[in-house]
């Protein structure tokens, strides 16, 4: 079945549960967690005058495509409540589709892997602990290698 991550995000509201409730809402859609990283507090990235966020990462496995799996994460985060404002602004969930097997994909409403993910601590830091040998692949270095030079 093909693999992705998933990169969670909250600094709204109970921030634990968010991310919490995101995972089973996933669960709940077929989306099966294979590995969950740790929950870190992370300083706010872009838009620094908000709140500390909490980040983690999971493995999934999926019969969705890429676009069908955006399609949910999407649902799930309107169910949630998001309201999107501000650009990297605070919310009570993201979820990011980071990578989907080795795929590069650049569509209008989709692009994989996540263009931004590699300048982020908080993406490559829980995905490197989860799966450090996935490979990014546009970039062809390692996760904890990206993570490593990141952290330096
Ligand atoms: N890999 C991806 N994961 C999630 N959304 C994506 C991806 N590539 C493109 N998008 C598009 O980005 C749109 C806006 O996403 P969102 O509001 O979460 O952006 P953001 O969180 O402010 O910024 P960022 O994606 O840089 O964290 C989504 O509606 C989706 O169509
Ligand atoms: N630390 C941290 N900063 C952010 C985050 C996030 O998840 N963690 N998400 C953002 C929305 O794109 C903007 N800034």
């Amino acid at each position: 079945m093909p693999k992705a991550f998933i990169a969670l995000g909250s600094n709204l509201g109970d921030r634990r549960r968010n991310i919490a409730e995101a995972v089973e809402k996933m669960k709940r859609r077929g989306i099966k967690i294979v590995k969950m990283s740790s929950i870190i507090e992370t300083e706010p990235y872009g838009y620094k005058d908000q709140d500390k966020f909490l980040n983690a990462a999971c493995l999934v496995e999926t019969e969705l495509s890429p676009m069908e799996l955006l399609d949910v994460l999407l649902v799930i985060e309107k169910e949630m409540g998001r309201e999107r404002r501000i650009r990297w602004g605070p919310r009570n969930i993201d979820l990011d589709l980071i990578f989907y097997e080795d795929w590069v994909i650049r569509d209008e409403r989709l692009t994989v892997p996540h263009p931004d993910a590699h300048n982020r601590t908080f993406v490559m830091g829980p995905i490197a602990e989860i799966e450090p040998d996935f490979v990014h692949p546009v970039l062809k270095k390692r996760v904890v290698e990206i993570y490593r030079e990141l952290a330096k």
